[in-house]
């Protein structure tokens, strides 16, 4: 799914309208099947422009366009259908604490059922293969039927990433994937994102707080700052003056330097196990 922005503003959802506006002006344009990471300070915007690009927050100015259509000009059914092709993952997973593992991850694909089977789904999971291997992928079959409120914070947010997984949306966006994660665990749900989004051809934005991850990870890189575009470049292009700059007033959340061009995009080196 194509995504443009144009000269879009937009006040954060939890605004009543008193603040400024947490993205202005913002012009942007993302081609299907890209993969995009967003980066920048707290509070520079990224959840509130993943929130337009959701569907979820009308712009205050501009204009978001999907396919080159303007969800905010649809009817009701055709704005759910839209709705429906896209997934949000938030940062921290809506998952009911008493419901199973298994059913917590169907539940991504329960937009695109029908309503009798997405019911009958809530009692008896529908498809426990299909949750099982997208819960394998995130190194958690071993949980499939374990209570949410049993899990850890990094497991929780592994089910909400499994759950995206399995959504298998056209336009996948996801909000901080990696807070609850050890570098391990992150460098693997990292992998299984972009690799299930190249598969299925889907488009991918991901915020970022770690912006190592994000060089390394990502072809394509946003920084926002101050709810305006500070450079939107391929990774191998960003400097550490350009980090920097992003991060002036916050640099104790730049966490650790620009990698070197040679280890942009290259895969995680394999872990060597040595028997003695
Ligand atoms: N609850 C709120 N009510 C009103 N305005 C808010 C609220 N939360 C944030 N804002 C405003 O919206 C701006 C953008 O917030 P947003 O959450 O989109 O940024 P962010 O880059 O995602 O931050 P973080 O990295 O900390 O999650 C903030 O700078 C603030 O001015």
């Amino acid at each position: 799914m194509k995504l443009e922005l144009k000269q879009c503003s937009a006040r954060h959802p939890a605004d009543n309208g008193q603040g400024r506006a947490a993205i202005t002006s913002l012009s942007l344009c993302i081609e299907s099947g890209e993969q995009v990471a967003i980066i920048g300070p707290s509070g520079a915007g990224k959840t509130t422009l993943l929130q337009v690009l959701a569907c979820a927050l009308r712009p205050s100015g501009g204009e978001v366009l999907f396919n080159g259509v303007s969800p905010w000009t649809l009817r009701k059914g055709a704005l759910t259908r839209l709705r429906q092709s896209l997934f949000l993952a938030p940062q921290v997973p809506p998952l009911p604490p008493r419901q199973r593992v298994v059913t917590s991850v169907l539940a991504g694909a329960l937009p695109k059922m029908g309503l009798f089977r997405s019911l009958r789904s809530l009692f008896y999971p529908v498809d426990i293969p299909a949750a099982d291997e997208a819960l394998t992928r995130f190194d958690l079959s071993e949980k499939l039927f374990e209570r949410v409120d049993r899990l850890s914070g990094g497991e929780r947010q592994r089910v909400g990433l499994a759950r995206a997984v399995l959504a298998k949306s056209e336009l996948l966006l996801v909000d901080e994937p990696l807070s609850a994660l050890d570098p391990t665990r992150a460098e693997q749900a990292l992998t299984v994102l972009l690799d299930s989004c190249k598969t299925s051809d889907a488009t991918l934005v991901s915020t970022l707080h770690h912006v190592e991850m994000a060089l390394r990870f990502f072809p394509r890189v946003i920084g926002l700052r101050d709810g305006e575009v500070y450079f939107d470049l391929p990774a191998a292009d960003i400097t550490e003056a350009m980090l920097q700059g992003l991060y002036e007033q916050h640099l104790d959340e730049l966490t650790g330097p620009a990698p070197e061009p040679a280890q942009i995009l290259e895969k995680p080196a394999p872990v060597v196990m040595t028997c003695r």
